[in-house]
């Protein structure tokens, strides 16, 4: 069959390709030139060969969007097996068709802006308090803002505080993490070995309380409010699933909101601390807010609804740190992109990272500055150029909930505490965006009536 031509550029070495050069870029806090110098070369949409597959890797923000938005039609999302044994082959992230579309449609309506601001906003604010409360005068804060995280997505999927079984849940789910950035070669490793290990106990201590939940909801003894009870519920879109499906589901979500929502939370702090003037103005603004509210009640929607340099700094944080850096995908078809055509079969990477990073796109692409979110878009040209949470079908719906987590957590840091950077930290983006030494910090507690800007 006569196929168009193939975007241009460099299949690299047989079998390995060009896969060591991006890791190697990404092992550095400065992975830009693996992008620059495909895009000087050989334009936004280039050929190249990674983790064992040529790939079309996109930097383009009109190619990721045709990506993006034809999920099922034109493409579909792709990982590796190592991964899908790890998530469970009912995890949304590997679902297709009308399942996906409905498993999707029922995390949307668990994680909207009612919900958050009816049910779990307040919850958010307990644990975020209920952790910083426990903290000494140095702290790892990528640590932290773990534990929380894991904290509040239990509570959110099975109502559960933490206890000693959430402890023993989070020490074994850990574990499965680790699995999950064994790429490229997680056949030969031990941790990946552990990690299966720890994903089926991960999975038997779930399907205990789904049991429970089950037996609870026939007899009708509960009325809980969380994301099993969606599951279970007949009436609300949920209903007719089997414990493993239910099980799997809720195993993904702690997966997709875990290593993301706290890696943001560490680097939003990182970058502000980086930046004075930011800090000071984001400080100001909580003050209003503290000094309005009372010492110790509870945050409100509207309290968050007014963060609107907060919402600059997140947008800003999100589109420096590019924790997801891009998403992988396959072409079901020949499909035709910028005059190129992607042969069916072959994997897709739409870099969100190429697209945020880039000088056409945001000015001074490279450079954190939350202020060029106040009264605008941020980005300089008018197409979308802004997907830390993707787009289309598979669009994060943790995306709302990721906002108001890092929002309330900024909150109560900076009206609380005053900080600076224990040690020198180095950012890197392999095999996840992290700090190399969990971003250690020396916090002090601020006194009531204390002058802010101090830190
Ligand atoms: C800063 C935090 C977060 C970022 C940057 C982020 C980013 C993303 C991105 C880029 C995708 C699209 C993946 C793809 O297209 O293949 C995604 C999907 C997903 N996210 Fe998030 N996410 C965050 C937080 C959360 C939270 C808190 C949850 C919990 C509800 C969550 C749950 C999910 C799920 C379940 C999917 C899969 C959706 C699907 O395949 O249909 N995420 N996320």
């Amino acid at each position: 069959r006569r196929r168009g031509r193939l975007p241009p550029g460099n299949l690299g070495l047989p079998f390995i390709g060009e896969t060591l050069q991006l890791i190697s870029a990404y092992k550095t806090e400065n992975p830009e030139p693996f992008i620059d110098d495909r895009v000087a070369r050989y334009g936004s949409v280039f050929t190249t060969h990674l983790f064992g597959e040529p790939t079309v890797f996109s930097a383009d923000p009109e190619a990721n969007r045709l990506i993006l938005q034809n999920e099922g039609r034109l493409f579909e999302s792709s990982y590796p097996g190592s991964i899908s044994n790890l998530l469970g082959r009912h995890s949304l992230l590997l679902m297709r068709g009308s399942l996906h579309k409905r498993m999707h449609s029922l995390t949307m309506s668990f994680a909207n802006s009612a919900i958050i601001r009816d049910h779990l906003l307040l919850d958010i604010d307990r644990l975020v308090r209920l952790n910083m409360d426990a903290w000494t005068a140095r702290v790892l804060l990528m640590e932290e803002a773990k534990k929380i995280t894991f904290q509040l997505t239990v509570k959110q999927l099975m109502s559960f505080d933490p206890c000693e079984w959430t402890e023993n849940l989070m020490k074994e789910y850990m574990l499965v993490i680790e699995g999950f950035f064994t790429i490229p070669l997680p056949i030969f490793s031990t941790t990946y070995r552990r990690a299966i290990q720890a994903r089926g106990k991960v999975a038997e201590a779930l399907s205990l309380v789904v049991r429970e939940r089950r037996r609870e909801t026939e007899r009708g003894e509960t009325s809980k409010n969380d994301m099993l009870a969606a599951l279970l519920d007949e009436q609300g879109g949920g209903g007719g699933f089997s414990d493993e499906e239910i099980v799997d589901f809720m195993l993904a979500l702690l997966v997709a909101g875990y290593e993301t929502t706290s890696t943001i939370m560490t680097l939003a702090v990182k970058f502000l601390t980086e930046t004075p003037l930011a800090l000071a103005q984001l400080k100001d603004e909580h003050e209003e807010i503290r000094v309005k509210r009372g010492e110790n009640e509870a945050l409100q929607w509207e309290d968050y609804k007014s963060m609107s340099f907060t919402q600059c700094v997140v947008n800003e944080t999100l589109r420096v740190a590019n924790i997801i850096s891009g998403v992988f995908r396959r072409a079901i078809t020949d499909v035709t992109i910028k005059g190129y055509t992607i042969p069916k079969g072959w994997k897709v990477f739409a870099s969100l990272r190429g697209v945020h990073m880039d000088h056409h796109h945001f000015k001074d692409a490279r450079i954190f500055n939350p202020w060029r979110w106040q009264n605008s878009s941020g980005a300089t040209s008018t197409i979308s150029t802004f997907n830390p949470f993707g787009g289309g079908p598979r669009r994060c719906p943790g995306a709302e909930l990721a906002r108001v987590e890092l929002s309330v957590f900024l909150h109560r840091l900076v009206t609380q505490f005053s900080w600076e950077a224990a040690e020198q930290d180095k950012l890197v983006f392999f095999p996840t965006t992290r700090t190399q030494k969990r971003y250690p910090i020396s916090i002090r507690r601020l006194k009531r009536g204390e002058a802010e800007g101090e830190s």
